[in-house]
Formats: C-alpha cells, sequence, structure tokens
C-alpha cells in the first residue's frame, strides 16, 4: 500500500456495526455481501482551493489564482460521469464533499454534481451528502443553498473555540463566526453536523483543552470528529516548530488530552466508534464507515483517491487510483479524456487488500468481525492468521487486542495504542500469507 494513501486513508473517518454473532453461517452471508458490495460503493469530491494555506495543513490545496469555478463543475461533472461508468457501480450509498474547501463552491456545482451521479447510478433517496464548511460567513451564508441542492449532512471545520490559536493555526474564521455556523448548520440538518476539532496544539494545557471541550460539547450537535494535531514536514507550522518558536504539549499530555476527551465525550452521551469519531444516537458518517470498512468507493477531483473494481479491462481486480494532483492539470487531462487518474494500483494479491483491510478494520472500535474478514479473505479466518503469531498473543495477553467470537478490536487502551500495535499484526498477516 502507498504510504500516501495509507496515510490520507488514515486520516479519513467511520462507525459501529451490529456484533458478528455466531460463525456457523459467517460465509454464505460474506459471500452474499460482497456480490452485493461490488456494485455499490461511495463517492468522493475533492475541491482543491481554499482562501489561505492554514499553518498546520499538508491536504491537496491550492490557492485559487482566478475565478475557474464553471470550468470546475463542468470538470467535475465530467470525471464523476467517466468513473461511474469505468466502476460500473449502479449504486451510490453517500458522497462526501471535502477539500479544500469545497464550502467556497457555488452550490449549483454541488447540485450538479449529485444530479449527475443521479443520472449514471441510483442515489438513494436519503442517502448521506456530506459537506465539509469552513465556518467564515460565506461558508455559512450558503449552508441554506447547499442544502437545496441536496447536502444533508454538515462537517464543520471548528478546529477550536480559542480565537488566538485560530489565529496561530491561521484559520480565517474565529471562534464566534464557528458558532454561528454550527447554529445554522443545526437548524438545517439537526443531528447530522459534525465538528472537526484538533488537540495537542501548541501551549494548550490539559486543563484548558478540557474546559474547550466541554464549551463545544455544550453547543455542539451529535457527531464530532477528533483530530491530535499533527506536524506534517514541509507546513509552516513545521518550521516553527524546528527553529523552537512553538513548542507543542509533550507526548504524555498529548496522551491525556486524548485519554480526557474520550471519557468526556462517552459523559455527553457520545459513544467512540473509531480512533477520532463520536456520535450520539446513530449519527456515525455512513460515507467514513465505508473506508474503514474496506467497501469501495469512487475519488472525483484533484487528488481524490478511490478503491474500486473498473470491470471490462481484465476482469475484476480491484484497485487503488489516485486523481492528478494539481487543478489545472487535472482540468486539461479531465477535458482530454474524460478522467485524471494519475496512478492505478492493483490490489491483484489478497495480502494488499488485507492489509488495508486490516489497518482500516482496527480503527474502528468494533474491530473486524469474523463475517467481514471474510467477504476478504474466505481462506484463512482471523483466529488461524492472529491466534499463534507469538508477538500477536503477547498483545492479546497483554489485553490491547481482543480476539474472541465476535473477532478481533482493540481494548479501550489498545485503541490509543493501534499505531504502534499495526507493524507486528502486518508482520503477522504477512508471514501467514508466505506460508
Ligand atoms: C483537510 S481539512 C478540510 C476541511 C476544511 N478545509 C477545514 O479546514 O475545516 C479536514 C480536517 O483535517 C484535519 N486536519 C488537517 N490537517 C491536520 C493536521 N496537521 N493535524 C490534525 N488534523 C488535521 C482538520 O481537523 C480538518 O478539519
Ligand atoms: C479528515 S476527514 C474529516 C471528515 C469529518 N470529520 C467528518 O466526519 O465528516 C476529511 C478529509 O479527508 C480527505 N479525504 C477524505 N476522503 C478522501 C478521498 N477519497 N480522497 C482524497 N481525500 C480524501 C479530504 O481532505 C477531506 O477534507
Ligand atoms: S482550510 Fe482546511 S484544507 Fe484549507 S488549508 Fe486550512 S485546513 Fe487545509
Amino acid at each position: 500500500m502507498s504510504v500516501a494513501i495509507k496515510r490520507a486513508l488514515l486520516r479519513a473517518v467511520a462507525v459501529p456495526f451490529p456484533s458478528g454473532g455466531g460463525r456457523c453461517c459467517t460465509a454464505a452471508v460474506a459471500q452474499a455481501e460482497s456480490v452485493q458490495l461490488s456494485k455499490e460503493a461511495s463517492l468522493y469530491v475533492h475541491w482543491p482551493y481554499c482562501l489561505r494555506r492554514c499553518s498546520y495543513c499538508n491536504f491537496n490545496k491550492y490557492i485559487p489564482k482566478a475565478d475557474n469555478g464553471s470550468v470546475m463543475a463542468d470538470c467535475l461533472q465530467r470525471e464523476t460521469e467517466t468513473l461511474l461508468r469505468l466502476s460500473q457501480v449502479s449504486r451510490i450509498t453517500s458522497v462526501f464533499f471535502g477539500g479544500g474547501t469545497p464550502s467556497l463552491a457555488h452550490p449549483s456545482t454541488i447540485a450538479r454534481v449529485l444530479e449527475t451521479i443521479s443520472r449514471h447510478a441510483s442515489l438513494p433517496e436519503g442517502a448521506e451528502v456530506t459537506i465539509e464548511v469552513n465556518p467564515t460567513p460565506v461558508g455559512r451564508s450558503r449552508l441554506k443553498e447547499f442544502h437545496q441542492a441536496g447536502v444533508n449532512r454538515f462537517s464543520i471545520g471548528v478546529q477550536s473555540l480559542r480565537d488566538e490559536d485560530l489565529k496561530l493555526l491561521g484559520r480565517d474564521h474565529d471562534s464566534q463566526h464557528a458558532l454561528q455556523t454550527l447554529a445554522e448548520a443545526r437548524r438545517l440538518c439537526p443531528g447530522r453536523v459534525s465538528v472537526d476539532v484538533m488537540f495537542g496544539r501548541p501551549r494548550q494545557t490539559l486543563g484548558s483543552w478540557e474546559r474547550e471541550l466541554s464549551e463545544l460539547l455544550s453547543v455542539c450537535d451529535d457527531h464530532v470528529s477528533l483530530y491530535q494535531l499533527t506536524v506534517e514536514r514541509g507546513t509552516g507550522l513545521f518550521k516553527q516548530v524546528e527553529l523552537g518558536q512553538l513548542t507543542l504539549p509533550a507526548e504524555e499530555v498529548m496522551a491525556a488530552m486524548y485519554h480526557s476527551a474520550r471519557t468526556l465525550l462517552l459523559r455527553h452521551d457520545f459513544h467512540q466508534y473509531e480512533v477520532s469519531n463520536f456520535a450520539r444516537g446513530n449519527a456515525v458518517s455512513r460515507h467514513n464507515l465505508n473506508y474503514w470498512k474496506g467497501r469501495q468507493y469512487i475519488g472525483v477531483g484533484p487528488g481524490a483517491h478511490g478503491r474500486f473494481a473498473p470491470l471490462g479491462e481484465g476482469g475484476a481486480v480491484r484497485e487503488a487510483r489516485v486523481q492528478t494532483l494539481e487543478p489545472d492539470f487535472w482540468i486539461q487531462e479531465v477535458q482530454h479524456r474524460g478522467h485524471a487518474t494519475r496512478k492505478r494500483i492493483p490490489l491483484a494479491t489478497p495480502l494488499g487488500l488485507l492489509e488495508e483491510v486490516l489497518a482500516m478494520g482496527l480503527r474502528l472500535t468494533e474491530g473486524i468481525t469474523h463475517q467481514h474478514w471474510q467477504v476478504f479473505s474466505p481462506e484463512a479466518e482471523l483466529y488461524k492468521v492472529f491466534g499463534t503469531f507469538p508477538d500477536v498473543e503477547n498483545l492479546l495477553l497483554n489485553g490491547h487486542l481482543i480476539l474472541d467470537d465476535r473477532g478481533l478490536r482493540c481494548s479501550w487502551d489498545g485503541l490509543a495504542l493501534l499505531d504502534s500495535m499495526l507493524p507486528t499484526l502486518l508482520l503477522a498477516l504477512e508471514s501467514y500469507m508466505d506460508r
């Protein structure tokens, strides 16, 4: 699996599932699920522009040189159409407009992409359609039109409720803007609004983080995504930290922040369903769940990635696909050949696919059920692959990992240590497949 794709995927989101139940009929159910899943996919649309660069961000984003909204809309429609045809998917189960700052896109662009999807596949009534919104006055003013265009879930990039921190991170909004945007989004889509918030920020203390999160929980809706601030190479923040101009909280403070946030969220009835994601009731993100469940998804727009099996090209081998990153080149390629897929990596070997299923699935609190594993690995069951590998046995013995009738999953403590456990698990998988 490419490191870039793995990291991009690890950034994304997910949900809980009913537990696996008995294992006697899992093979038949898994096979039926596998057939059904090949006809379905989620669809991600990347809007690559931002008004400015936040100091910590290394996502695929550009400051627009000119207003090319209309050509972008044409090309997003064209690429959607081409990739839908290539994938031969008949049903789109969720759509996610991410970025960059998709709330800078004109609402008619969102409407046009959704119409294109409906023309070439079925997009069931009520399917989750999310747009990420930067909580600026412009973002807020467009919420109603996005909703009218077909959006039924908002993901608001609040990041922090502390104005001095927002400034430090280079955000283009303040906490009042965020609160107003959140209130308007909740009015339009009650129960279907998510907030992104980052902890582990420069100069942040455990006490100030706990107070800030409590404030946020008193105003937010039913979904929270909680990210530990990562210092990414090549960003302004990286330079500031390297030059000693800014310091981040120590590792053990970060760990305590994550722990106290999980506890606080639970006290407010948010159940954790994934490393970074919490929901009240069933407000989980269906789209991101599909990523973590290893299901097919189509990526449209500059730098978008996808996972699907293009039919008619030598059988149905699933591929990891990445679209051209830079928007001007992406536009040229879409105009020239209908799509701008830059990289295609066939996931032809069972190992490649299973590595993804493992790395993604263990992010869910539910983990990987036997039935889910069997969809991708009909031959080698979880017990056989992981149950006898000595280093995995240690993880099971110390209680960070659980392997039982439900499947393989992290314990509460283990979830915080997933990154350090994954190499051992991947090694166990590799050595089993080498046999
Ligand atoms: C790529 S942004 C796009 C959404 C929107 N432009 C925004 O900034 O609100 C998606 C989310 O990724 C998270 N993110 C981006 N860079 C990050 C970093 N270096 N560390 C942790 N989280 C990050 C932020 O919480 C952000 O809301
Ligand atoms: C970090 S997640 C945040 C989602 C949000 N917390 C929620 O629950 O809706 C979203 C970001 O991941 C990236 N992303 C998600 N799916 C992607 C895909 N298929 N291709 C490229 N980037 C993707 C985008 O940069 C997007 O802004
Ligand atoms: S607005 Fe979002 S995508 Fe744009 S630079 Fe900031 S964090 Fe990155």
